[in-house]
């Protein structure tokens, strides 16, 4: 396997863009889910009074395409994320750190009622149409900024928005492009079924 991805990260690091965070200062983690490049952690970060969830890229030592595969993936959403984790509508990006297995981990934001999807499935009956609208509302405002900054989230959906303090944020880069860059031949239809653009099916221009 190349290492240049890990060298990367390694760089960016160096050169101060990316925030190297001491894993030690992590403390009581619970685990809050499982995503494609693996556990997601809930942790305590000492000193800063804040709670935090830890994305880890667990790497197959097995296969070696799927890690390098998992490991350019991972620095393409931590690149993105790091271009819009300032808006109030995206989950904030504190910066990585190594666990003891030496495992790259994105220190996040935690949001404490987890996805929309579970948030609406709780509440949904006892909210008042002004707090639904005003999710709606927030979500467009996260959508436009991610547009302004020429970037495609290409799979936006109720569990990839997340939940903090009653306000949605919008999480999970994996699948977005950079408007900038767009591969136009390529014919593939990204992220959930129900949530497609019609339009996809149809229309080669609607795909990314
Ligand atoms: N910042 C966070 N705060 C609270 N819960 C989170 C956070 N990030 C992820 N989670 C929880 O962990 C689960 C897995 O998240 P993750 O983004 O890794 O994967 P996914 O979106 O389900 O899958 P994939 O990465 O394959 O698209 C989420 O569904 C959510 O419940």
């Amino acid at each position: 396997m190349t290492n240049i991805p890990g060298e990367w990260l390694e760089k960016a690091i160096t050169e101060g863009h990316i925030t190297y965070l001491e894993f030690d200062k992590f403390t009581n983690p619970v685990v809050i889910g499982q995503g494609g490049f693996g556990k997601v952690i809930k942790y305590e970060w000492k000193g800063s009074e804040l709670t935090v969830a830890l994305k880890s890229l667990r790497v197959d030592r097995v296969d070696t395409s799927i890690d390098e595969k998992s490991i350019k993936s991972f620095i393409h959403e931590l690149k993105l994320l790091r271009r819009v984790c300032s808006h109030p509508n995206f989950i904030a990006f504190h910066g990585i750190t190594k666990d003891s297995y030496k495992q790259y981990n994105m220190v996040l934001q935690y949001a404490d009622e987890g996805t929309l999807r579970e948030y609406l499935k709780k509440k949904f009956n006892h909210m008042l149409w002004t707090d639904k609208l005003s999710i709606a509302i927030e979500i467009a405002h996260g959508i436009l900024f991610l547009h302004d900054n020429n970037i495609i989230h290409q799979d936006l959906h109720s569990k990839n928005i997340l939940i903090h303090q009653g306000k949605p944020k919008i999480a999970d880069f994996g699948l977005s492009k950079d408007g900038t860059s767009i591969d136009t031949s390529s014919s593939a239809t990204h992220g959930m079924l129900a949530y497609i653009d019609p339009r996809c099916c149809f229309d080669n221009k609607y795909k990314h």
